[in-house]
């Protein structure tokens, strides 16, 4: 008998705890009402699906995985104030209506799912706030977004829940779910709900969201040659997250004709990794923002699986082993082996004219 393949056991809980967030985060969207939202410390919005995610995605992990340590974006800090209590009892309903919710096609009831696996306020709480580990150079350790992409998700718009297993400063796993892509791009106004997953040296792997483990191994992904009509950017939505006129100027140095897609979250990676665009390019806005690891390391998995590059802005790779950043911010660049030395070229180019720009 062959070995069983690295991390299979953590690809399935990973898949499960996903799957079962994005239902949780499908449902809330069509509730969703303007007081379950707060606008954090960095002025972002954080809704009770975010939190009750973290929450859901943080108790399954604990299950089957008591010993990791998992960096998550949130935690319940805000919740365990008084001014938080109605938010609180929200998402404690929220989060055992999804851990309770009979099994879904796939999943084993050893995974410590389906009915009477409710949890109390308190072990929600404690279970979010398991997300406040420090992460570091060596050991291992879960990153999760439990919605990656806020704006987009409260706009109807594209957003991701994001897990990643980091071992010893390297992603080793990467699972995104993206309950509002499009399964095919040619095909925008198609079936939507897509799981990405890839394990290092595994390959890519795009599954349907709604049955994904009766699609395994699911169609894989390959970035194919960056043609010059494929030559497009992948950019955030949002003018505050990437120096948007900055790529509209790289772009014109590598002579793209297409306009760019603008797409909220890391599903911009898995639109990468099929080849729905060619080049991911992010560059800081130069507010000192520092960039968190939960918002690209499954991202960078499923790119460098698909056969593509993902770097920093100078062409330096990503370190993961910083902690719950990624450090000062040089900006991220991801796409195909072909492209990303020319892109990182035009980068330096832009750089160059906008420190020393013609008089
Ligand atoms: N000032 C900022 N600069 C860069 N990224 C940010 C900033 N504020 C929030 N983000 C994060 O950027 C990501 C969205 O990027 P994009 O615009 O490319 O979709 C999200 O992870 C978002 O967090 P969140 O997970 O809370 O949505
Ligand atoms: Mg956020
Ligand atoms: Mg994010
Ligand atoms: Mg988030």
């Amino acid at each position: 008998m062959s070995a069983p393949l690295a991390y299979a056991a953590e690809k399935q809980i990973a898949i499960a705890a996903v799957r079962r967030a994005c239902v949780l985060t499908a449902s809330v969207f069509n509730k969703l009402v303007k007081q379950e939202t707060l606008v954090k410390g960095d002025k972002s919005p954080v809704t009770v699906g975010d939190y009750s995610a973290q929450a859901v995605v943080n108790t399954i992990l604990g299950r089957t995985f008591p010993q990791d340590p998992i960096v998550g974006e949130e935690d319940a800090a805000d919740l365990r104030q008084e001014s938080g209590n109605t938010l609180k009892d929200r998402i404690v309903q929220l989060a055992n209506e999804t851990l309770n919710a009979p099994l879904l096609a796939g999943e084993k009831e050893e995974w410590g799912l389906g009915p009477s696996q409710g949890q109390t306020a308190e072990q929600l709480l404690d279970a979010i706030d398991r997300g406040n580990y420090a992460g570091g150079r060596t050991g291992r350790f879960w990153t999760l977004d439990p919605i990656d992409g806020t704006k987009g998700f409260l706009r109807g718009d594209q957003y991701a829940v994001c897990l990643a297993l980091i071992v010893d400063a390297r992603v080793e796993l990467g699972v995104m779910g993206c309950p509002n892509l499009p399964v095919t791009a040619s095909d925008p106004s198609g079936p939507r709900g897509c799981l990405f997953v890839a394990v290092r040296g595994q390959g890519a792997y795009q599954l349907p969201l709604a049955d994904p483990f009766g699609a395994l191994p699911g169609t894989r992904l390959q970035i194919p040659p960056t043609t010059p009509e494929r030559l497009n950017f992948l950019e955030s939505v949002e003018e505050g997250h990437a120096k948007l006129s900055f790529n509209d100027r790289v772009a014109q140095i590598l002579g793209v004709t297409r306009p760019p897609t603008r797409m909220d979250s890391q599903a911009k990676y898995c639109s990468l990794a099929r080849g729905d665009g060619a080049v991911y390019l992010r560059m800081p806005v130069g507010s000192g923002y520092r960039e968190k690891i939960w918002d690209h390391a499954s991202g960078a998995v499923l790119v460098e699986e698909a056969g593509g590059i993902i770097t920093d802005g100078r062409g330096e790779p990503l370190d993961f082993g910083l902690g719950r950043t990624l450090g000062e911010n040089y900006g991220v660049v991801a796409a195909g082996k072909d492209i990303h030395a020319k892109v990182i070229a035009a980068v330096k180019q832009a750089k160059a004219e906008e420190e020393s720009p013609k008089l």
